[in-house]
């Protein structure tokens, strides 16, 4: 999997986006979120993919087994690069979400790597046992969920840097670590709760990372991208 950090378009339009893209003179590894494809549909897709960036659809489905088979079926034909569901929709779920991706993969091509969410990296420890009533750790709920994905056959989570480590530990090396929850020393937090820096996202062992904001929101975006790249290094 590319290693490369992941810049995510919060955006709502495509003229937003290529107004974004159009000052990197690079190939990226990009992540269309709700907010994106909600509004412009599967067609932005293809017209990123044409710009020869790497995708993250991150659209976190979570209903259903049989539902979500369905949509990850038709979405698998987009041929993104990686793709996700909640870990809370459960094991079932999950498998299920797997099987649509395979059935739906075009011949010749690549399956989506397969992630679930695991604790929003935006949700505290506190907010977790109160409103979802989970009264374990956050870190033993979100190794609970990596190691239901890893058992339903997923290629990895989606988890804080703060977690990382543990999960490794619990599901291998190989197994996906995508971190969001990125920030600049001295960077505002915003709505993030569980944030860290590209090269302690490194140490503890994530295997990528999602940066919106630090880049997409910085005076010079090319500049805020290329200095989170020298931090983060790559992973593998
Ligand atoms: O637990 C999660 C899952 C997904 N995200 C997404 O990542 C980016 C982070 O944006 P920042 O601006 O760097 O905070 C955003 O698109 C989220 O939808 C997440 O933050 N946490």
């Amino acid at each position: 999997m590319n290693t490369q950090p992941i810049i995510a378009l919060d955006f709502s339009s495509k003229k937003e986006v290529f107004a974004f893209l159009t000052q990197f003179n690079e190939p990226l590894f990009v992540k269309v979120g709700m907010e994106l494809y909600l509004q412009e549909g599967p067609s932005i897709i293809k017209e990123i993919k044409a710009m020869g960036h790497a995708i993250f659809l991150d659209l976190k489905l979570h209903d259903i087994p049989n539902t979500v088979k369905s949509a990850m079926r038709g979405l698998a034909k987009l041929g993104v690069d990686l793709i996700n569901v909640h870990a809370a929709g459960g094991s079932r779920m999950m498998t299920a979400a797997l099987e649509g991706l395979e059935e739906g993969t075009v011949a010749g091509q690549r399956r989506p790597a397969l992630i679930a969410v695991t604790q929003l990296t935006s949700t505290t420890e506190e907010q977790m046992q109160q409103e979802q009533n989970i009264m374990t750790s956050l870190d033993a709920s979100v190794i609970n969920y990596a190691i239901l994905a890893k058992n339903a056959g997923l290629d990895g989570v989606v988890c804080s840097v703060l977690e990382a480590h543990d999960i490794e530990k619990a599901c291998g090396k190989a197994f996906l670590k995508v971190t969001p929850g990125i920030r600049l020393v001295g960077g505002e937090a915003h709505d993030q709760k569980r944030v860290a820096t590209p090269n302690f996202a490194k140490e503890q062992g994530a295997t990528q990372i999602v940066v919106g904001r630090a880049i997409v929101q910085a005076e010079n975006p090319v500049v805020a991208y290329h200095t989170v790249e020298q931090l983060w290094g790559g992973n593998q």
